[in-house]
């Protein structure tokens, strides 16, 4: 009951200016009475009141709280079973059944979870991805090449449970602790399995992974979908860039841990129409700054919090970048367009404005959906600069 009042205060206190991880973080070092097993339940119910997005709104925080853990949870609580008993009897039972059940009480509809259907990509499945928010992703391992059987060799020496996704693919419990068995970012990425899958498009149209490619990543962050290029393609010779000063210097320090030396970085607004450059490159990759809303499964907060002229914010960010990103092309040279949205008007819409404005042809486009396998969902678009 205790855990539950702390939860609906904390509740009450964040307006979602920034990542709910954070705000618990500070939150929990003002209030020090808390122990770490009081804090990982307080934060679980958090999460969980977040998961429902927009559902049942107007009902009282301990309310939606209660709802979302009996949602949320496939085991027995000892705060249901005190307050909701009939609910804590049912909690293992399926999704599809939990619902109809606490529709009985409440007037729940999975639609209103995700209130921005009309802004949805006809790509998305509405009522799956809608439900999805129930249930957080799970935590997915890209191992580098040549680590297989090391990697599974130190989980197994540690406990630690995993399934086997793909090749070089794992899934692990979102709780785990991996730094004290694993070399992160040596060993393995921590990376979500379709965000693993983005370059395909590209190993499909190149086939030649031993080609020496000269790429630029536009917005790198700290340089996932850069790692990646260089497991998949060896012979290429990055540059990055971002608007982020401090972004480029985590990417530096997660590049040495990688055994990555040989590339170039800068720090650059490339949606500004100022911005030049010297280069020109094999492929750009443009991972655009985006509303994330195919990653919301690990940010249910962004979900609760989103509002709909945040996508037009965006689209009109993500038109000024790849204009001004794919000027550096070489003729015939490869550009990929990434977003972890689900909106139309940041994928097939920036796609169509690709179209018309650049002198960029399209290759294929693509969604990544994870919403059914406990994952996020990327879209990703590749072009080629016309000859
Ligand atoms: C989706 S993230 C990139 C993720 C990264 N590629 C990865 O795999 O880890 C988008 C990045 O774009 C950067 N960004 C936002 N606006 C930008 C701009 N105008 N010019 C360059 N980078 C920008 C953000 O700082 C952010 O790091």
């Amino acid at each position: 009951q205790s855990y539950l009042h702390s939860a609906v205060q904390i509740i009450k206190e964040y307006n979602g200016e920034e990542p709910l991880a954070s705000f618990l973080k500070k939150y929990f070092n003002t209030h020090k009475k808390f122990g770490s097993r009081d804090r990982k339940n307080i934060t679980h119910l958090c999460y969980c009141y977040f998961r429902l997005g927009k559902v049942l709104v107007s009902l009282e925080i301990g309310e939606r709280v209660l709802a979302a853990l009996y949602l949320c949870n496939q085991v027995s609580n000892p705060i249901l079973a005190l307050v909701k008993p009939q609910w804590n009897d049912s909690v293992s039972m399926a999704k599809k059944e939990k619902l109809t059940i606490i529709q009985q009480d409440l007037p729940f509809d999975v639609a209103d979870i995700f209130p921005f259907q009309v802004d949805l990509s006809p790509e998305i499945d509405y009522l799956p991805f809608a439900s999805s928010f129930l249930e957080q992703p799970d935590t997915y391992l890209r191992i580098r090449p040549g680590k297989v059987s090391l990697v599974q060799n130190k989980l197994k020496k540690a406990e630690i449970p995993y399934s086997i996704i793909s090749n070089y693919c794992l899934a692990v419990s979102p709780s785990t602790k991996l730094e004290a068995h694993l070399q992160i970012n040596n060993d393995v990425v921590v990376q979500d399995v379709n965000s693993q899958k983005v370059l395909v498009p590209l190993v499909e149209y190149i086939k030649d992974t031993n080609k020496s490619i000269k790429a630029w990543d536009c917005c790198a962050a700290s340089g996932g979908k850069s790692i990646l290029l260089k497991d998949t393609f060896p012979n290429s010779l990055i540059t990055v860039s971002d608007i982020r000063e401090s972004i480029i210097f985590n990417l530096r320090k997660r590049f040495k841990e990688a055994g990555i030396s040989n590339f170039h970085w800068f720090v650059a607004d490339v949606a500004n129409p100022q911005f030049t450059h010297n280069k020109l490159y094999d492929l750009v990759i443009c991972d655009a700054p985006c509303s994330g809303s195919g990653t919301w499964g690990r940010t249910p907060e962004q979900l609760y919090f989103f509002t709909e002229d945040k996508i037009n914010h965006y689209a009109s960010l993500q038109k000024k970048i790849v204009l001004n990103a794919s000027q550096y092309l070489k003729k015939g040279g490869l550009f990929l367009y990434i977003t972890c949205s689900v909106f139309k008007e940041e994928n097939e819409g920036v796609v169509e404005f690709i179209q018309q404005k650049s002198s960029l042809q399209i290759v294929s486009k693509h969604y990544f959906a994870g919403y059914q396998q406990k994952a996020d969902t990327l879209f990703a678009a590749l072009f080629v600069k016309q000859a």
